[in-house]
Formats: C-alpha cells, structure tokens, sequence
C-alpha cells in the first residue's frame, strides 16, 4: 500500500506547502519582535542594552506596547500553527478527498496570514477573532475527519 506521506500524494504535497506557509510566517515573527525592539529600544535584558541600545540612559522594559502585541501575535500562532500541523499530519493519513483537503489547508493558512495582518495594524475588532476562528475551524473539522475515520 503506498504511503500518504510522499509528496507524489497531491494531498500531502498541498499540506507539506501550506504548512510550510504558515511555520516560515511563525518563524518570521521572531525576526519581527527583533526588529520592533531595535527600532523601539525595547530590550528586555540588561545584557542586550550594552548590544543595541543607541543610549546608555536606555533601561530594559518588558512592557513596550508594540513589542509586546508582536510577541502575543507569535504566541497565538504557536498555539494554532502547531496543532495544524500535528492534526493535518493525522488527516492526511485518512486519506482525504483532494478536493476537501485542499480547501481546508487553503482557508487555515489564509486564516493565519490574515490574524497576523488583523493584529499587527491593527485592524477593527471582530476582524481577527473572525480570523482566529476560521482557522481554530479548519482545524477542528480535520479533527472531526480523523475521528469519524477511526470510529
Ligand atoms: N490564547 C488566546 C486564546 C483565544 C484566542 O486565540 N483568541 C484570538 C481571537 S480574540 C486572539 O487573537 N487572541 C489574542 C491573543 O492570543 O493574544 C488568548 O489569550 O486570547
């Protein structure tokens, strides 16, 4: 029986890209929090003052408002980026419609890319709760396949 987990398997090729989609963004989210506390002078520890800080008047501060809506914004996607991709892994070996799969893999990651735009602009309230929950969604109805597969 051949495996699902070759990309010679147009759902695990679909879910292979997308989930490297959404685990570069996460992985970018730590370069951005860098970024934000170079430009906001934000360190969070003394040793780091004597690296970067443009004045030695600089203190180091865990309470920046931007720096910290970045790092919340990368700790929502740790927490919904993960279990999408430990979840899809078990979908994909139920052996999903293409079609289905496809879509799912399509509106989580586009789910995710658009919470991180919602909560870094910011945009209106309930714009990213909506993005938060289409993705939580997608999720959760693989969950629902994997379940109804083994029962
Ligand atoms: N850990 C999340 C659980 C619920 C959640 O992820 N809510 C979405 C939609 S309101 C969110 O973007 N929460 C903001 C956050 O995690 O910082 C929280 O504390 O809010």
């Amino acid at each position: 029986m051949a495996s699902p987990f070759s990309l010679d398997n147009p759902v695990f090729s679909k879910f292979a890209f997308y989930s490297t989609v959404v685990l570069s963004k996460t992985l970018c989210m730590g370069e951005l929090t860098a970024l934000y506390r170079t430009r906001r002078q934000a360190f969070a520890n003394e040793e780091d003052l004597t690296l970067y800080a443009r004045s030695r008047h600089t203190e180091a501060t865990t309470t920046d408002v931007s720096v910290e809506r970045v790092r919340r914004c990368h700790l929502n996607d740790l927490e919904n980026v993960l279990p999408f991709v430990l979840v899809g892994l078990m979908y994909v070996s139920t052996k999903p419609g293409a079609t289905e799969a496809s879509r799912v893999f399509q509106i989580f990651a586009a789910s995710r890319l658009l919470h991180t735009v919602a909560y870094l602009l910011p945009l209106p309230q309930p714009t990213r709760s909506v993005t938060y929950l289409t993705g939580y969604g997608a999720t959760f109805f693989m969950v629902y396949r994997i379940i109804k597969a083994i029962y």
